[in-house]
């Protein structure tokens, strides 16, 4: 280990984000409903410029009113290069009272962006008296967000998480797609020319880099690395496949742009008894083999070491605290 040790993420679940349009009010109490970790309201994207005051209010309403249980509550605020974040950011300190955890910013570019909401929330805060100090995440969704991932997983104490957003990636990179996240159909590998006959096609994964980008710079800094949105949701198995690689990277959860993603999420990024039962089988085992003086032992007919208490501990951890939740 670095003599520099990493500061833990916070200790919450965060398997599935559950995003929803502030202009489509009929929506929030089915999302608070939902067995999401996490709500998104949306002031954003899904958000036509007409209805960006209607649909503010209408997200101020409804965390002061809404009943959200013990979900993590965060609003999707509009990028810094508009003409809507400043008061996004101040009526939701100001309009609320206490309930809102998260605000989310969109297209963050650099350590600058966050510092910019940075000092306007905690000026909304001590102007309104707030005790409470809302929480920042980013999504990480243009080339320069990649490029300065890790500055912008550092700029602020209030920094939680960070997602990929891959639709605005994909167009920020000037990617050849319009598809929203998972497979794509042009991005694969043809085995040899010397099979022909036998050549078969392997899909790659174009998502792979900006996610491994984005864990390293959240575990370096002690945030919550996140996949987005899966935009076909009449695919739930292609939805899986996405959800099941981001979490074999290190995600510890996804996005739902649709309530039938929501279980899919939750499934995926719990992990299953048979995986903490083999972990802690692992540990159990180690512990036994250091009684015994020694740094390698062998477990169902592989190597384990000392990391692997470290690669089990993992599993374990985070399935005790989605129990605990
Ligand atoms: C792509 C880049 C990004 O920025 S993604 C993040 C921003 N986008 C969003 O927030 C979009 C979120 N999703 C939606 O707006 C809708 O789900 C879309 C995709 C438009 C589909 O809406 P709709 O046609 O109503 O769906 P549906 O008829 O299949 O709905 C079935 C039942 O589920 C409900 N529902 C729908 N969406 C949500 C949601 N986000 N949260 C909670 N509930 C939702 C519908 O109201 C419907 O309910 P019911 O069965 O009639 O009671
Ligand atoms: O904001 C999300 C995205 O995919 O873009
Ligand atoms: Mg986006």
């Amino acid at each position: 280990m670095s003599f520099t040790i990493p500061p833990a993420p916070p200790a919450r679940p965060n398997r599935c984000q559950l995003f929803g349009p502030g202009s489509r009010p009929e929506l929030f109490e089915k999302m608070a409903k939902s067995d999401a970790d996490v709500i998104n309201l949306d002031l954003e994207d899904s958000v036509a410029p007409d209805d960006k005051d209607a649909a503010r209010k209408n997200v101020v309403d409804a965390i002061n009113d809404v009943d959200w249980g013990a979900k993590t509550l965060s609003v999707r605020i509009n990028g810094l290069d508009t003409p809507y974040w400043h008061k996004d950011v101040v009526e939701l300190i100001e309009g609320t009272k206490g309930r809102l955890d998260l605000i989310m910013i969109p297209k963050a570019g650099c350590a600058g962006d966050i510092y910019a909401v940075d000092a306007l929330a905690t000026a909304a805060e001590a102007a309104s008296g707030k005790d409470k100090r809302i929480g920042f995440e980013a999504i990480i969704e243009t080339a320069a967000g990649l490029a300065h991932v890790e500055e912008i997983a550092a700029a602020s104490p209030r920094m939680e998480a960070l997602s990929l957003g891959p639709a605005d990636y994909a167009a920020y990179m000037g990617m050849a797609t319009t598809h929203i996240g998972g497979t794509q159909s042009n991005y694969y590998m043809l085995s040899p020319k010397e099979h022909e006959g036998t050549r078969e096609t392997h899909y790659g994964d174009p998502w792979h880099y900006p996610i491994v980008a984005i864990v390293a710079a959240c575990r370096t800094h002690g945030l919550l690395p996140v996949d987005g949105p899966f935009g076909d949701f009449s695919d739930p198995d292609g939805f899986k496949a996405q959800a099941l690689r981001s979490a074999t990277l290190g995600c510890v959860g996804k996005w739902a742009i649709h309530p039938s993603q929501v279980a899919l999420a939750n499934e995926v990024f719990t992990p299953t008894d048979a995986a903490v039962e083999d972990a802690r089988a692992i540990i159990a085992a180690m512990e036994e083999a250091k009684a015994a003086g020694k740094g390698a032992a062998t477990y169902k007919g592989k190597l384990i070491d000392i990391a692997s208490i470290k690669q089990a501990e993992v599993i374990v951890k985070q399935a005790e605290m989605i129990a605990a939740r």
